[in-house]
This record gives structure tokens, sequence and C-alpha cells, in this order.
């Protein structure tokens, strides 16, 4: 049971930080969340309640909310970053000269830094040097279910053990199974390449292809992330697990994804920018893409359904082009002989 020792800060006051706010919370850690919009805060802090991304759903009276990042930070053992990816860096700067010395930083967030490419646990030990323990939370998780106490695993990774194992204790409880592994490069390409493979399956079930082309999709993708996974020196087993099979089959299946809805609006014929609009919360794989073909290309690697997601995003193709280009691909083997040996070397 709960250690009360251990005094969490979550940043980020949207759909998850607020569902692992109130997870922590409720294995009994004092846990406060920091958000920047004042009413979500104060909504949370006063009435237990977000509104605007969980409605509905009851959250611990002992859970606190503030819109002060260092009254967030001061006192904290474990800061968990769980703001999207594209305001990764911004929040790390400023989380870095309030960083209590002796706590280590953990995330929950999908993607890379939009522009350079770079892995969310490149920026974060640029921003706070070497020495400071570090871990990625991801797996196959959607906010409301976590936040309505239904049964979930998912995975940390980190090479500081300690702290891996400390952030896996104020997951794990009754409801929530958190495993620990130590291939944060592995853990965070899973978790961003899945949203833009959860875009593909929800254009074909958009334009009503069926379920062949759906498993198609989802199996062909898992391909792409573990060749992507050799070619970056991640370990295949990670991609095998929570945070990269479990995680693509929950995306891909799942029509509480953000992303997979974005792929059903634009298989029905939607613009981007209309159906980011109505979904209304974050959407990863609009940036992701790009930064996926990025990486793919520095390594020489064809990723052919990823790169669709990256056109069809663009608006370069229609989906119906973005299939029709998938299906005249020609004949090869299903994988490349060599295709686990990268991690190896
Ligand atoms: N919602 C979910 O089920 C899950 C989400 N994630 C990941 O968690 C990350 C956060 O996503 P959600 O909470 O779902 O998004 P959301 O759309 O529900 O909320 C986004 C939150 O980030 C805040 N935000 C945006 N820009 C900010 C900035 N510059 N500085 C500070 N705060 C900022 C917004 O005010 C809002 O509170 C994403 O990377 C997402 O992929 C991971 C697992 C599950
Ligand atoms: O990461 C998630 C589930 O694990 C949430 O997926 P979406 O961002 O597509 O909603």
């Amino acid at each position: 049971m709960a250690t009360p020792a251990v005094a969490v800060a979550v940043l980020g006051a949207g759909s998850w930080g607020t569902a692992l706010a109130a997870l922590i919370a409720r294995h009994g850690f004092p846990t406060t969340l920091w958000g920047r919009d004042a009413a979500v805060v104060a909504a949370i802090d006063q009435r237990h309640e977000n509104p605007r991304y969980l409605p509905g759903i009851p959250l611990p009276d002992s859970l606190r909310a503030t819109t002060d990042l260092a009254a967030a930070v001061r006192g904290a053992d474990l800061l968990l970053v769980v703001v999207p990816s594209h305001a990764f860096t911004e929040t790390l700067r400023a989380l870095a000269p309030l960083r209590p010395p002796h706590a280590g930083v953990a995330w929950a967030a999908k993607g890379f830094e939009p522009g350079s490419g770079r892995f969310l646990h490149e920026v974060a030990t640029e921003l706070l040097g070497g020495d400071v323990p570090l871990a990625v939370v991801t797996g196959p998780s959607f906010a409301k279910e976590v936040a309505q106490g239904l049964p979930t695993a998912l995975t940390v990774q980190g090479e500081n053990t300690a702290f891996v194992q400390q952030v896996a204790c104020v997951l794990h409880g009754p409801e929530f199974r958190a495993y620990t592994g130590s291939d944060m490069r592995g853990a965070e390409l899973g978790g961003a390449m899945k949203n833009v493979l959860a875009v593909a399956t929800g254009v074909a079930d958009g334009m009503e292809l069926g379920l062949n082309a759906r498993t198609g999709l989802i199996t062909r993708g898992l391909n792409e992330m573990l060749r992507l996974n050799a070619a970056i020196g991640g370990r295949p087993e990670t991609l095998m697990g929570l945070a990269g099979l479990g995680d693509l089959v929950l995306t891909c299946t799942g029509d509480l994804s953000r992303n997979r809805r974005l792929g059903l609006a634009l298989g029905r014929g939607k613009t981007v920018e209309d159906a980011v609009r109505e979904i209304g919360q974050v959407v990863e794989s609009v940036q992701t893409a790009d930064e996926v073909m990025r990486l793919a290309d520095r390594y020489g690697l064809e990723l052919p359904i990823s790169e669709s997601v990256r056109d069809v995003l663009h608006g370069d193709i229609t989906p119906a082009e973005g299939l029709a280009r998938l299906m005249a691909r020609e004949r090869k083997a299903e994988y490349p002989e060599a295709l686990f040996q990268g991690a190896q070397d």
C-alpha cells in the first residue's frame, strides 16, 4: 500500500494529467496537480471535478490543484510531466530551476519534440542534466477509464532502477498494474508511433474498408514500429509489450482514441482542421507523423503506412490515394531477415 512519504507533483491538468494525479492521490500519496487554466484548476481543487477534460468523474478530495508552478513543485519528491509533447520543452525549461534537488522527473506525454524530432528523454537530459533520474510512463491507457477506476496496465521505463520503482510504486494499486523496464527509447518510440498508426486504421474504418483492412494495418504497422525500433537501438520486447503492441491495439480499435477519431473523420471526408477542432483535445499524430518520417529518413527506412498518414495529414494525397498507394506496393517478404539484429549490435 501507500508510502505517504513520497509527495508527487503532476504537471499538466488535461485529461491524462488529471487521471494520473487522481490515481496517485487515491493511493494515499500527497499529490498536487499544476495546470495553466485557472477555471479548470479551481474546479479540480474545490469541486473535485475536471469539467473541461473529465466531466462528471469525481476526483479524490485529497487532490490539490494550483496554477502556481513553483508552489506545485515545492516539497515534491517526484515530478510527473503530462503536458502534450509540443509543450514538453517549455515546461521542462520552467521546471528545471524549481526542481527540488532530490526529485526525479517522469513524463507520460507521447511524441517527439516538434521540429527537432528529439526523443523527450533527450530533451529532459539536456535541460535537467545527466544526473537527474528520468522515467517514461506509457502503455494502453485511456484517461477516462483510469479516472473511472477501470483495470489498466502500463509500463514505467528508465535507467535509474530506484526511480523507476518509485514511479511504479505510486501508480501501482488495486485497479492499476505498473510494470517496469529500462528501455526509454523503445518505450517512447512505441507511444509516439501508435498515434500515427491509429490514424491509418481510423481512415480505413471511416472508409468502411472492413475488419481485414483494419487488422492488416495494425499488423503491418507493428512491423513498421519494430523496424524503426531496431534502427534506433530499442529492444524488440518493449515494442511487443504494453508500450508497443498493447497501445497500438488500444488506439487503433478504441473509439476513445482521439488519433483514431481523427482518422475516422478523414476517412469520411472531413478536413484535418475541422476534425481536430471537433475533437477539442490534443491529437499528437498531427505533428508526430512528420517526426516519425524524419527519423525513418535518417535511417533510410521505408515506412509506407506512416508515410501515407503524413501525406494525408498534409493534404498531399487523399485517403483513397493513400489506400491505392499501399495496395500497389510490390510483393515482398513479411519480415526482413535481419530485423532483430539491430537491437543487439
Ligand atoms: N488522454 C489520454 O488518454 C492519454 C494521453 N496521453 C498523452 O498525454 C499527453 C497529454 O495529453 P492529454 O492530457 O490527453 O491532453 P488534453 O488535450 O486532455 O489536455 C492537454 C492539457 O495540456 C495543457 N497544455 C497545453 N499546452 C500547454 C503548455 N504550453 N503549457 C502547459 N500546459 C499546456 C492544456 O491546458 C491541457 O490541460 C499527450 O502527449 C498524450 O498523448 C497518454 C496516455 C493516455
Ligand atoms: O495514448 C492513449 C491511450 O494509451 C490515448 O490515445 P489518444 O491520444 O489517441 O486519445
